[in-house]
Parts: structure tokens; sequence; C-alpha cells
């Protein structure tokens, strides 16, 4: 089998892109966030907590008539921005893109964290990292992406994000309508659990190319992109009047600048993401100063091709027994 399902930001930042989830019987449909750089499926729940739950669709797995418990199980996961949640297991049928997984694990929250409740637009998430970031006890169950992809035509998924409109996520085909050129293929390391690879170098504007290894994660549950002091420096040299604030947390500038695009290389491949997807967003809303799209890495420990990377892109998320990336441009 194969799929797709329409992926659409969730704001005018393109702060994170969701999906429909199809889950129970009848279907409850939630609007998940496709992760990459996690791997559990968990949602918003009539077991969260009320007073954190703020307008989210909820699964209800009482009226859910093929959904259930998983005696015993429970999970807890924290995220590199110190978000968390957590809950209990239940099994149930789940849909995406035309794709079922009969007896999926739908970890059901009975608390989420603060920056989970003021987002009303993220129903959940629905983890594609590898199963050894799985944080349920006293065993990790499996991913939506490894119940299915022995049923997958091919046994990958690809990611078509776009700026300020709707890409899609594709499951068991690499439709080559979607890029141009070719795909580059580089080796991931699965070791902890991210889809990590090692980009080939970058360029800032129109400079000279800098042939070097940049080893980082594809992440899709990411909204920026993080890599090395050196590299950002360099890159908010050329913007005049950029700083790295500690008001804002990182480096900001004129909304009114023009940024240089950046470059980043994937094997002998290069990846354009334009100036105006690094020209992020204003700090907070009507503000002249913006907060840029690159951001430093130190703090986190890793570098991460989130969102803004990733949506100059067409990505192929390849599950085989040696997995890979593939990248194109579109
Ligand atoms: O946690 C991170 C990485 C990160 C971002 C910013 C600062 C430090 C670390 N991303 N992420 C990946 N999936 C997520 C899900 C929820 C929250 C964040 C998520």
């Amino acid at each position: 089998t194969s799929g797709s399902v329409a992926t659409s930001p969730i704001d005018s930042s393109d702060d994170a892109y969701s999906i429909p989830v199809s889950i129970g019987t009848p279907a409850q449909v939630l609007n998940l966030d496709l992760d990459t750089g996690s791997s559990d499926l968990w949602v918003f729940s009539s077991l969260t907590t009320a007073s954190e739950v703020n307008g989210q669709n909820i699964y209800t797995p009482s009226k859910s008539s093929t959904s259930k418990l998983v005696s015993g199980a429970t999970w807890k996961v924290k995220y590199g921005d110190e978000s968390t949640s957590s809950g209990v297991v239940y099994t149930d049928k789940v849909t995406v893109g035309g794709i079922t997984a009969s007896s999926q694990a739908v970890e059901v929250a009975k608390t989420v964290s603060a920056s989970f409740t003021s987002n009303s637009d993220i129903d959940g998430l629905i983890g594609m990292g590898f199963d050894s970031l799985n944080s349920a006890k006293p065993s990790a169950v499996p991913t939506f992406f490894d119940n299915i992809i022995g049923n997958l035509d091919s046994p990958v998924f690809t990611a078509d994000l776009k700026h300020n409109k709707a890409g899609s996520y594709d499951f068991g085909v690499i439709d080559s309508s979607k890029y141009t050129g070719s795909l580059t293929y580089v080796a991931v390391d699965t070791d902890p659990g991210y889809w990590k690879f090692t980009s080939s170098g970058y360029g800032i504007g129109s400079a000279a190319f800098k042939s070097t290894s940049v080893v980082g994660i594809a992440d899709t549950g990411t909204t920026l992109l993080y890599l090395d002091t050196a590299i950002v420096k360099a890159y908010y040299a050329t913007v005049s009047g950029a700083s790295n604030s500690a008001t804002y947390g990182g480096w900001v500038f004129k909304c009114s600048a023009t940024l240089p695009n950046f470059v980043f290389g994937v094997g002998s491949a290069k990846i354009t993401i334009p100036g105006s997807y690094i020209n992020y967003s204003p700090v907070t809303t009507g503000s002249s100063t913006c907060f840029g799209g690159l951001q430093d890495s130190t703090d986190i420990g890793i570098n991460i091709f989130g969102d803004v990377a990733l949506k100059a892109a067409f990505v192929v998320f390849d599950g085989s027994d040696t997995p890979r990336l593939g990248w194109a441009s579109k």
C-alpha cells in the first residue's frame, strides 16, 4: 500500500505542521504533529486533566469499540525544549492518509505541560523517530511507521513541507512530481534514535561554499534550524544590526532586513533555504524586531535541521534495513 496526507502549518509563522489522524471506531479525528524527532504517538484525551485542555480535540477511548487498555503500561516524554506529557496506553485502530494500523499503541495523556495546553492547534504528536526513543514502560511500543512499514510498497515516508501553505507526507511511495532534479541519499546513524545524518557543508549568500561535516538531525517536530555557533555567527555577520539577544534568547534583527540565502550540502547536492524563511517572525506580535529562523545549537547539544530547513527540500525518510535520508530541491 501507499498513501498521502496533507499537512498544514498551524499558523502564519509555520510554527508546526499538523496532519489529521483518525483514531478508533467510529473515527475520532485529531490534528497531530508528525514528529521525526520523537517516537511517541500521544494524544489529548478524556483522561487529560481538565485544566490542561484548552480547545484541543480529545480522544475518548470509552467511545471507541476497538479501544483496549494496555494493562500496566505508562509513558512520560520530555522534549528538548523541556515540554512534557505523560499518561497511560491504549491500543486502537489508527488511520493516516488512508493507511491503517489496526492495533496502534495510542498514548493517552493524563497530564501535559503548559506549552502543549497553550497550543490549541495541536491535539498530540505522532512520533516517526526510531523505537529506541519511545518512552512507554515497562516496554517500548512501536511507532505508526513501524506498524505499517511491512505493508508499504516501499519502506519509506516522505516530507514535503511548505512555507505558509499545505504540503504533504507520503507513505510507501516516492512521488517524483514533488521535487526537481534527483534525490541525493546520505547515511543515517540511528543512535540514539533520531534521523541523524552528516551534512557536507554550508554557504552563506553568494559566498563560497564551505565543505565541512555538520552532523545533525532531520526533525519535523522542531520549528527552526539550529547549527554550530561559528556558522550562525558568520551568517548574522552579514545582517546589519543583527544581535544575539539575551532578552529574546537568540539572534534577532530588524524585520525590514534582507537576509541572505543559506545553503546546506547533502553529499554533492545543495539545498538552498531562501533568506525569507530565516526572517522567521516578529519577537512579539507587531514588533519590528524579528527572530531568526537560524539559531545556535550549543545549548541543545545537537544540530537540528528543523522545519525552516525541511520546507526548502523534499525529504525521503527511508526505513529500510539500512536507514537513510534522501534530499532533493523542489
Ligand atoms: O525538543 C526539540 C528540540 C529543541 C527545540 C528548541 C530548543 C531545544 C530543543 N524539538 N522537538 C521535537 N519534537 C518536539 C515535540 C515537542 C516539543 C519540542 C520538540
